[in-house]
């Protein structure tokens, strides 16, 4: 197989180009407009969006991606971009490695336009989401059909569902846990905190809750905790209608006010650190746990452009290239 024969997609969500209203508002409209994200009809939900949730939130949102920026651009977009470089050297001349986003630059449709017309004849599509969602990789896999709309010559395509599972991936995350030295208990919990989804998705057959509980029980089950020693919790909330639940917020003020001292807390469902953990974990949930009584917490980073990440995401390549 050469090089232009084979692509290799890293997908990940997108992000604003610009830490400002109008670079979050851009980045938004286009996420939020996708009814795999929020599944209202268009006539209900595209007022709303336009007159209420985008002007109100973006001028909100810029701020806090202002103090998260870094030179580069967003953390999401620098971290995509030098772990997708480290895969693509580890991946060598066997396949060309692109990284792509959802929701902004370099749009997926583009990526993949460029690619078959250099030759490509052969897709392979990595979202970058360790568990699969309708709401993160069902969208990539729709990108991927809208770019091969009215073309004779299709490639061949292969899709990764969910990594979670992939042998060694939780020990990864069961290592960066461990390098932090702790011995957990009851005062000292762990925290497995993820993204939430509506109730309603997983009502409707999103496999994501067991996917996100199967990740935590084996990272638990790799650092030999006990039950009591940690807590599986679901952020980010957006909208009125019911979340997965635990709440991380909610979770962490009982545990300061049941007495618990320390927390740490990792995010498995980002590969990549981005606003949802440098700014609502490590600031806002931060001070929800601390003006509760904590008195320690830490935030465990994400794989991010580690060597370690870089090299067990080439070989789950590798195994479909074989
Ligand atoms: C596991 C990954 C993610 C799932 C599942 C997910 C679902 C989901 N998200 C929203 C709404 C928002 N998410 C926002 C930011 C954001 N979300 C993810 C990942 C998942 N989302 C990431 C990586 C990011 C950060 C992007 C970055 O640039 O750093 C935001 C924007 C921030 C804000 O306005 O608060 C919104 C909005 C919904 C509605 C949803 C499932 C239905
Ligand atoms: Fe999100
Ligand atoms: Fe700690």
């Amino acid at each position: 197989m050469t090089k232009s024969s084979t692509t290799v997609i890293l997908a990940n969500l997108g992000t604003p180009s610009q830490p400002t209203a109008k670079g979050v508002r851009d980045f938004l409209n286009r996420f939020l407009s996708d009814q795999r994200v929020v599944s209202l009809s268009p006539w209900v939900w595209q007022p709303i969006l336009k007159g209420i949730v985008l002007p109100l939130r973006s001028p909100r949102v810029a701020k806090l991606y202002q103090q998260i920026w870094l030179e580069g651009g967003s953390p999401l977009q620098v971290y995509s971009e030098n772990l997708c470089h480290k895969i693509s050297s580890l991946i060598g001349d066997k396949a060309a490695v692109r990284l792509a986003m959802s929701y902004s630059e370099p749009f997926i449709e583009d990526v993949i336009d460029t690619a078959l017309k250099q030759g490509c004849e052969r897709l392979i599509v990595l979202p970058m989401y360790p568990q699969y969602s309708v709401s993160t990789t069902a969208p990539v896999f729709d990108a991927c059909t809208r770019a091969m709309k009215g073309r004779f010559a299709l490639p061949s395509l292969q899709f990764v569902r969910q990594y979670y599972d992939w042998p060694g991936y939780c020990e990864l995350l069961a290592q960066r846990i461990r390098q932090k030295g702790h011995s957990y208990d009851e005062t000292h919990q762990l925290v497995f905190s993820f993204h939430g989804i509506p109730v309603r998705y997983a009502n409707l057959g999103d496999p994501y809750p067991q996917q996100c509980e199967a990740t935590a029980k084996r990272i638990a089950e790799l650092l030999e905790l006990p039950q009591s020693a940690w807590k599986l919790s679901f952020q980010s909330r957006f909208g009125k209608e019911p979340w997965l639940q635990p709440y991380t917020d909610e979770m962490l003020k009982e545990l300061a006010q049941q007495g618990v001292k320390a927390i740490d807390i990792i995010s498995p469902a980002f590969s990549v650190d981005c606003l949802e953990t440098l700014e609502e974990i490590s600031s806002e949930l931060k001070d929800v746990f601390l003006d509760n009584g904590g008195e320690h917490f830490q935030y465990i980073e994400a794989l991010n452009d580690g060597d370690d990440h870089a090299q067990i995401l080439s070989e789950m390549i590798l195994e479909q290239l074989n």
